[in-house]
């Protein structure tokens, strides 16, 4: 049910979901016959979203999916071959449109599980293989790695603040796009929404769907009883009433009176939902209504621009919702529309045996100074299998017997590791081009995020000024990074 995400929603080729850069750059490189050059490229992001401690990683069934299906179709190529620059020139010289037709992966990529909690620079995928090829991979990995991680976080964050309360996903009409719509349903319910009310959620990853009714239904009634005495006959055992077209107590009254007709019938209305208004106050009053007519079992469920904020903050006036529905500000991640997810080159070679040269982009900001080597991010735990600091490390060189790591912005913060238990976070995906891991179903990386989300001190979970997870560089890899910025670095007299 997961393993096609993308299957039919585009046509049969997705590989020009991509910045022409990325074929400019290949073209380039194949005129200079650099095609084959081992390269090796990390995906991560340099800070958490939303302010926030950590972040739960999404999209890369879509990128398997994606990789799998990676090849150049005829209309691909003949679109590629139509392009010309300024002076009217071919872009891409036949030859190579040639090169690309027979081209398919063959890259090793290694990547982090999604529902794994992850930390700013923490490589989500390491790509090794041609630079021609790896190259390529740039623009789609990000954009569906960037968004997914994005949106399962920001549902991790909702699921934190509404606790055991249901939570449902009903954004789709506000998403950014259809696929924005899909695959946000998809990360939503990763990161710990419930379920959705996306039908093409439900039918292509199985995730549950539910829903109440607009407003337009009682609408068209013109009146409230009649509307909802309908509802409740098309669905005597499933219905919700929306009870604030016109006034919402008075809604709740309808809503009961409608119930006790449904219940002398041997049905039992499932819930009402608040739209507007103090949704602190109306659901105390409606709990009140409700409970006093003996509907005690009947939800409250809440919708309207809803947030981890708001609900946090409605929580703390007493509200009595026992089921939010939210949509706008989850599907788009309102507060911080885009995650800043970046794919650089980290080391380089000539051939499959020689020696590594590693690379580095600097920045005038450290923080923004790519790291060089062949990274795995190693998560040292307690026994209770509670993360207590995270180490990046170069794998292509040995690690000392006495490991230090090394704040990457601070290098005088420092921690030694005594912890000997610890989990290797970049798992093999493709050796060769060819898919090796057998991916989780998305339930069970559903559950993979709740449990790693709630082994967080919630130092990092909370919304405010969160602690910051330690996340270090071995030492040694620290120490080469310092090394190369200095080298690099053009130096200008004073
Ligand atoms: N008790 C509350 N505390 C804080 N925010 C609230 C509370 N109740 C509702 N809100 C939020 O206030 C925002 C705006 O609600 P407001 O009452 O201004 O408009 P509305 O109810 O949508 O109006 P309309 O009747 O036009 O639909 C929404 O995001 C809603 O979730
Ligand atoms: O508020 P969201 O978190 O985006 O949740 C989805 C919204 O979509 C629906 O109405 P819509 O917004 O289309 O119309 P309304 O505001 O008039 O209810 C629903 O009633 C919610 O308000
Ligand atoms: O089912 C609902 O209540 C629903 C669905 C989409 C958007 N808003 C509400
Ligand atoms: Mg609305």
């Amino acid at each position: 049910m997961n393993s096609a995400p993308l299957s039919g929603l585009y046509g049969p080729s997705l590989s020009l979901l991509t910045d022409l850069y990325q074929l400019t750059m290949a073209y380039g490189y194949w005129k200079q016959g650099k095609q084959d050059q081992e390269a090796v490229f990390h995906l991560y992001f340099r800070k958490p979203p939303f302010g926030g401690g950590y972040a739960v990683a999404a999209g890369l069934a879509y990128a398997v999916d994606w990789l799998e299906n990676f090849h150049f179709s005829e209309d691909d190529l003949a679109y590629l071959g139509s392009l010309r620059g300024t002076r009217d020139t071919v872009l891409f010289e036949p030859a190579f449109l040639e090169y690309l037709r027979t081209l398919r992966l063959t890259c090793d990529i290694d990547a982090i599980a999604e529902g794994t909690v992850v930390f700013a620079n923490e490589p989500l995928l390491r790509i090794k293989g041609p630079l021609l090829q790896a190259q390529l991979l740039e623009t789609a990995l990000l954009t569906l790695v960037n968004f997914q991680t994005l949106i399962a976080t920001k549902a991790a964050r909702i699921r934190e603040a509404a606790g055991s309360d249901q939570v449902f996903e009903f954004g789709l009409r506000r998403a950014q796009g259809f696929d924005g719509g899909l695959s946000a349903s998809r990360a939503a319910y990763l990161g710990g929404v419930d379920g959705t009310s996306n039908l093409m959620a439900g039918q292509r990853f199985g995730i549950p769907v539910r829903g109440t009714h607009a407003h337009s239904w009682v609408q068209s009634f013109g009146e409230e009883e009649a509307a909802f005495t309908a509802y409740g006959d098309a669905f005597p055992d499933d219905s919700v009433f929306l009870v604030d077209t016109y006034d919402t107590l008075e809604g709740v009254r309808h809503a009961i009176s409608v119930a006790r007709q449904m219940r002398a019938n041997g049905h039992e209305l499932g819930g009402i939902r608040l739209d507007s208004g103090d949704l602190a106050y109306l659901s105390r009053e409606a709990r009140a209504l409700l409970n006093e007519a003996g509907f005690q079992k009947t939800r409250i469920v809440a919708s309207n621009d809803l947030d981890e904020h708001l609900i946090t903050s409605l929580k703390q006036q007493g509200a009595r919702i026992d089921t939010w529905g939210i949509g706008t500000k989850l599907v788009t991640a309102h507060d911080q529309p885009a995650l800043g997810g970046v794919y650089k080159l980290a080391a380089l070679r000539q051939t499959a045996d020689a020696d590594w040269d590693y690379t580095i982009k600097l920045s005038e900001q450290l923080a923004k100074t790519s790291i060089p080597g062949i990274l795995q991010v190693r998560r040292y735990e307690t026994e209770k299998g509670q993360p207590r600091a995270d180490m990046l490390y170069n794998t292509a060189e040995p690690l000392p017997d006495q490991l230090t790591i090394v704040d990457p912005l601070d290098p005088t913060r420092r921690r030694p590791i005594r912890s000997t238990q610890f989990r290797e976070l970049l798992e093999p995906v493709f050796r060769a081009g060819k898919l090796v891991a057998e991916l989780p179903t998305l339930e069970e990386s559903r559950t993979k995020a709740q449990r790693e989300v709630a082994a967080l001190d919630p130092s990092i979970r909370r919304f405010l000024n969160p602690h910051v997870y330690p996340v270090g560089l071995e030492e040694s890899l620290n120490n080469f990074r310092m090394q190369l910025i200095l080298e690099k670095r053009a130096v200008r007299p004073a």
